[in-house]
């Protein structure tokens, strides 16, 4: 399979590597702020570029026809937009805040917990999720996942950053150096807590997981999700 790496950065140079492991070849890397890369002799795109870069990327991917794996974060207030235009443009395309395989199973402790606790409003619930200090976006894509389904099942309005706001759910957001990703959820009451936890130990799990939806989606039509890939949820 021939991969266009739209970012070459930390992950797009950890993909590189497990990419060719997988036998595959790299036919384009775009490392610098530009788009005036051409879309030539690539199979797949994978974008792992910046929040401010990832639509008109994805957007060109359309344009040439070429299907379209998106790891970037902070861009989501255009998830709608870009889904649209994947289907008027008849393309195809996959976002996931986190592509690793451990998370996307702690998305269903995440799910089957909060689904538990629904009726159990005496449990305070607040989340934390760590990274390293380059990272643009705060919260973090993942945290946003793990959050949007805590809010169908809470007494919470909406998630937010800010400690002061009581009625909805905090996401403490902590930079420190090198940190791959660190994400928890903590139910607390007066008489106990419950935490889940994922820890990434470094990059390797997100690139494995975007090759392989990279080689999962060639051939195919339309907007998908890593349950699509890993068959779970
Ligand atoms: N979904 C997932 O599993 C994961 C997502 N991420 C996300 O991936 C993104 C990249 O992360 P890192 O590689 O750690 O960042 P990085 O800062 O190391 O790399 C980003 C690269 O994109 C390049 N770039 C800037 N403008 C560009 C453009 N217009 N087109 C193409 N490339 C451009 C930068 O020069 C840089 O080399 C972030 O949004 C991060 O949150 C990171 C890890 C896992
Ligand atoms: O920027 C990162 O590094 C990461 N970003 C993703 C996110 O925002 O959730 C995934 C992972 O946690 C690493």
């Amino acid at each position: 399979m021939k991969i266009g790496l739209l970012g070459y950065g930390k992950m797009g140079k950890t993909i590189e590597q497990i990419a060719l492991h997988r036998q595959h070849d790299i036919t384009l890397k775009v490392e610098k702020d530009t788009d005036s890369y051409a879309l030539e002799n690539i199979d797949v795109a994978i974008d792992f570029s910046t929040p401010d870069a990832a639509v008109a990327n994805i957007t060109k991917c359309f344009n040439h026809n070429i299907p379209v794996i998106s790891g970037t974060t902070g861009w989501l207030d255009h998830y709608d937009d870009v889904v649209a235009l994947c289907k008027e443009k008849n393309g195809t395309f996959l976002y996931a805040s986190n592509f690793s395989l451990g998370v996307n199973i702690f998305f269903e402790l995440n799910k089957t917990l909060s689904k538990l606790m629904k009726n159990l409003p005496e449990y305070d619930i607040s989340m934390e999720e760590i990274h390293h200090t380059e990272k643009l976006d705060a919260p973090s894509g993942t945290a946003i996942t793990l959050a949007e389904e805590i809010l169908k099942n809470s007494k919470y309005g909406s998630w937010t950053l800010d400690a002061a706001k009581l009625n909805d759910l905090h996401i403490h957001s902590k930079r420190i150096d090198k940190v791959p990703g660190t994400h928890q959820v903590v139910y607390n009451s007066s008489v106990d807590t419950i935490e889940i936890k994922h820890t990434a130990h470094n990059r390797d799990g997100f690139a494995l997981g975007a090759v392989i939806a990279a080689e999962w989606i060639v051939g195919k039509k339309g907007v998908f999700s890593m349950k699509d890939v890993l068959n779970i949820g």
